[in-house]
């Protein structure tokens, strides 16, 4: 099979179901689904064969069965398989609507027909293998913050994307106005998968550059940021943030997502230390988002 998929299915006990999309989500699926059966939950969850390998689903067992025991709840029951790009495409994207984020932006999936007259900003995607379709709490906290951000002189704004996905954040800022974004990801599969939203999007390719890596590229553009977006685990802020002064100017804000509540103390630390202020907290399910900006302002 050319194109193969891993589907992961987990059944487990209703109290599980954010902790296991959690553990999904950090393991690098895509295209998670519930589905209620009697008194449990079916969690499906997908993953490119290439990304993985079978050791790596023994991993991920033990530790949504760690998950459980350390909230005293059934340890959920793990199966997998591999499936085709095919059965994928239908497994998934049948659970995936448009969706309302924010006061403007409408998420649209690719393979649905373009409304006539869309009353919101309408953002194409197709994430294919990578993160950010906009189900996700990090993600909606990301592009609602952006609608503040962009209240005024958007036409200005020269924006970075650390850890882009799918692109929805660069996207997102692109059609609020944006004079220019930039984004990276480390991850081969999700900076083809940006480009490719980019073209769905009608992006001007010289407007939204797409790199491979992460901060260093955005070093080597030499450009200085208004406004950077980061929406990746706390683990890895941590290590990035340093050198966000060396690609910002005084007035720069920045958008951290991806953050845990319990994670929220050690980042706002993190964030003053470094020379910003915490401007904003928003806050949805177990995650929260912070909105900062250079303490020279
Ligand atoms: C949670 S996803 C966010 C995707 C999208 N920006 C969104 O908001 O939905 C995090 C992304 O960061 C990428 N990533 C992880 N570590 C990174 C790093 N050190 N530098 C750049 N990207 C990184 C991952 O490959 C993944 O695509």
């Amino acid at each position: 099979m050319s194109n193969c998929w891993w589907e992961i299915i987990v059944v487990c006990d209703p109290i599980l179901e954010e902790s296991v999309f959690w553990r999904l989500d950090s393991f690098g699926c895509s295209g998670t689904s519930t589905q209620a059966e009697d008194t449990s939950y079916v969690v499906k969850a997908y993953i490119p064969d290439i990304k993985i390998k079978p050791l790596d689903l023994s991993a991920l067992t033990l530790w949504l069965k760690e998950d459980a025991i350390s909230v005293e709840a059934t340890a959920p029951e793990v199966s997998w398989q591999l499936i085709s790009e095919e059965d994928w495409a239908s497994g998934w994207k049948q659970y995936w609507q448009p969706q309302k984020i924010g006061d403007r932006f409408l998420i649209y999936p690719a393979w649905l027909d373009i409304p006539q007259n869309p009353e919101r900003l309408l953002l194409r995607l197709d994430p294919g293998a990578a993160f950010g379709t906009g189900t996700h709490p990090t993600t909606q906290l990301c592009l609602e913050s952006l609608e503040m951000r962009f209240y005024e002189e958007a036409e200005t704004l020269a924006i970075a994307d650390i850890g882009c996905g799918s692109g929805i954040l660069s996207i997102g800022a692109m059609l609020l106005g944006a004079k220019e974004v930039a984004a990276v990801d480390t991850d081969s599969l999700a900076i083809k998968t940006c480009r490719s939203n980019c073209q769905l999007n009608d992006i001007e390719q010289k407007r939204l550059i797409v790199r491979e890596g992460s901060i260093s590229e955005l070093t080597k553009l030499e450009t200085t940021y208004d406004g950077i977006l980061c929406n990746i685990l706390a683990d890895i802020i941590v290590q990035l943030f340093p050198h966000f002064n060396t690609i910002t100017h005084d007035k720069s804000w920045a958008i951290l997502s991806g953050i845990l509540l319990e994670q929220a103390n050690q980042i706002a630390d993190l964030v003053e230390s470094n020379g910003w202020t915490v401007a904003a907290l928003w806050k949805r399910q177990e995650w929260c988002c912070f909105n900062i900006r250079r303490s020279e302002y």
